[in-house]
């Protein structure tokens, strides 16, 4: 469960990048964040992140309050989250399967494992032919398809994308945001923020927010927020 109550967000130099933002996101809902360029969505991200702090209100993320002086409860429950953002890039001179399993470094988990999941992952997103292959000559899609196959290899219980569908034509950009939201399951939340609302307003079930100005509106669609305490 993720819950802000009465959340703000002003940067040091003063600049107010969220009022008062009140929203509950459950387990297992998909939810897609709109807005126009500097409304506030990668400030809202950063803070589901524990990147930034609220300047004022309360915000919790599965049971961790995302505040000042909880850092170490915070870096633990970073595990938790599969990210697929633009600043994390991918390294060059490796290959695909080093970048899927330089994601899981800090789970703990064995390499053998790590290159199991890496494998699975890397599959999952259709580059089971490109394993191998160095991440600089990958097209740009396929670069997104490893980056989200870094994401999710590590299991996570909250994906979050941030402009996923940034610089891809319309048909690649359908796809990647098909393969997002197909990672969706009853324990696992997929947030995607996105300026393309052409290509997502025609979801059936899913969580709309808008944000303006550093206030955002919310509009649930479909049946996914009654299911998902079952
Ligand atoms: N580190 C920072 N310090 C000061 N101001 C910031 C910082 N990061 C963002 N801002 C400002 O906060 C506001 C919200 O920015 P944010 O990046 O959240 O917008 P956005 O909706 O994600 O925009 P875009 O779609 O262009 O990425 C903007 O006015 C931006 O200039």
């Amino acid at each position: 469960m993720i819950q802000l109550n009465g959340v703000s967000l002003a940067y040091r130099d003063g600049t107010k990048a969220l009022n008062d933002v009140n929203l509950q996101i459950k387990p297992g809902e998909l939810v897609y964040i709109t807005g126009p360029s500097g409304s506030g969505k990668t400030s809202l991200l950063k803070l589901l992140m524990g990147v930034e702090t609220p300047t004022s209100g309360t915000l919790e993320v599965f049971g961790v309050n995302i505040r000042k002086g909880n850092a170490r409860r915070i870096r633990r429950l970073r595990k938790a989250y599969g990210p697929v953002f633009q600043e994390f890039k991918l390294i060059d001179g490796r290959s695909a399967i080093e970048n899927v399993m330089m994601g899981m470094r800090f789970l703990g988990v064995s390499p053998k494992k790590m290159r199991e999941s890496a494998t699975n992952a890397l599959i999952r997103v259709g580059l089971e032919h490109k394993i191998k292959a160095k991440v600089e000559h990958l097209s740009w899609g396929e670069i997104q398809r490893v980056a989200i196959a870094r994401a999710v290899a590590r299991k996570p219980r909250l994906i979050i994308a941030d402009e996923p569908t940034g610089n891809l034509d319309h048909a690649n950009a359908l796809k990647i945001l098909e393969l997002l939201t197909s990672f969706r399951d009853k324990d696992t939340t997929v947030i995607i923020t996105s300026h393309a609302t052409h290509l997502i307003e025609g979801q059936a079930e899913a969580t709309y927010i808008r944000v303006n100005n550093g206030n955002i509106t919310v509009e649930q669609r479909g049946e996914q927020n009654e299911n998902t305490d079952l």
